[in-house]
């Protein structure tokens, strides 16, 4: 009888201690929504996405048919397989339900430096009514004058705004080229702990249309709008051979806008660790590559393939007046701002 209490006894404490370990297990581990392992880098743990389809309801989808192409004006797919996102390639609904399951966070760096912090209040309230609505999002605003926040934007459930204090270089080339480095610090310090996809934008910038889950993917980045029917050779690549961001004429698929890129943190992250470095390299030998960042960026995208291009709905420019048949939506747009007024420097 005593024996058998005992045994009891025992086998009370292991399953105590095994429920114990699961939970401190839980609590610790990062959230892990894919069944592959998780990479590192100098100990950070990324947070792993399960890009599997998968969806819970009974959806009222539009049928795909193979031998209707949604978009036959514009290219859809890349040499490399990766989706082009347009208007009409992609069915909000399916897209929104398939990522909503995995309660993602996607971190938002924008940068209001000086007298660029007069953007942030159109920018704020324009992304809460078009930007990832429906996930959760964590701004990262990083600013040299926390005081100059607007405090009062209502921010929808799930949404948090943090503030990182930068400090302010001198010449608006500097401060835009360093964003690269104190985003890469960013994510090692806190950020990826903290979200599973990353998206840094410019400030000067309105959404005036849906960028939505359908943009999350590796490496994405977005077609600038005004090059993107020209030849490579006259794309606004860096071409001194004394730059790292160097691209011969030949070389070169779309050239990119740097007011808009993101996707995993780990991917991000390998990104702006190239260019910051690369940059420092460029400074050590006094250069400075023609669209600063914008060089290295697009340097670094003739060599790592994106796996999702955003067309240019996703970075117009309202300074482009005009029709352009092909842009159906204009979803994200730089404002025309009085360079002399909000810079540091000519
Ligand atoms: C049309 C055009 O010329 N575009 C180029 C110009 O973009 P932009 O005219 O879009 O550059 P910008 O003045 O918006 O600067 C980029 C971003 O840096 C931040 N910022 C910049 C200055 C400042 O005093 N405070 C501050 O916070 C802010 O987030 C801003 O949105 O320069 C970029 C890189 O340098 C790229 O080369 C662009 O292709
Ligand atoms: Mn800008």
């Amino acid at each position: 009888m005593i024996q058998k209490r005992e045994h009891w006894l025992l086998a009370s404490v292991m399953a105590g201690g095994m429920v114990l370990c699961w939970l401190v297990f839980l609590h610790c581990a990062p959230v892990s929504l894919n069944e592959g392992p998780s990479e590192n880098y100098e100990g950070l743990t990324w947070r792993q996405v399960n890009h599997q389809v998968v969806l819970n309801h009974r959806l009222q989808s539009k049928q795909a048919k193979l031998m209707e192409p949604v978009r036959t004006d514009v290219l859809t797919v890349t040499p490399w397989m990766a989706p082009i996102v347009w208007e009409g390639t992609f069915d909000p609904l399916v897209i929104d339900e398939t990522f909503r399951s995995h309660n993602l966070t996607i971190a938002t760096t924008v940068f209001a430096v000086g007298k660029y912090t007069h953007f942030l209040r159109d920018f704020l309230e324009s992304a809460e009514k078009h930007f990832m609505v429906g996930l959760d999002v964590h701004y990262y605003v990083f600013t040299d004058l926390p005081g100059d926040v607007p405090g009062n934007i209502t921010l929808g459930l799930g949404r948090l705004l943090s503030i990182v204090k930068v400090p302010k270089f001198d010449r608006w080339q500097e401060i835009s080229l360093r964003r690269m480095e104190l985003i890469q610090t960013a994510i090692e310090d806190h950020i990826y702990r903290e979200a599973h996809y990353i998206f840094c934008l410019d400030v000067d910038m309105r959404f005036h249309g849906r960028v939505g889950s359908e943009a999350l993917g590796r490496l994405v980045a977005a077609i600038h709008p005004w090059f993107y029917m020209y030849p490579r050779s006259q794309y606004p690549y860096e071409r001194r051979t004394v730059s790292t961001a160097s691209v011969p004429q030949d070389q070169g698929d779309f050239y990119y806008q740097a007011n808009i890129f993101g996707g995993a943190l780990e991917d991000v992250h390998r990104l702006t660790k190239t260019c910051r470095e690369h940059l420092e390299v460029d400074k050590s030998v006094g250069v400075e590559a023609v669209w600063q960042e914008e060089s290295h960026l697009n340097w670094y995208l003739v060599k790592n393939k994106p796996t999702k291009l955003l067309s240019p709905e996703y970075v117009w420019d309202d300074a482009k007046r005009g029709k352009a048949e092909e842009i159906k939506l204009v979803r994200f747009s730089s404002v025309i701002k009085n360079k002399a007024e909000v810079r540091e420097n000519p």
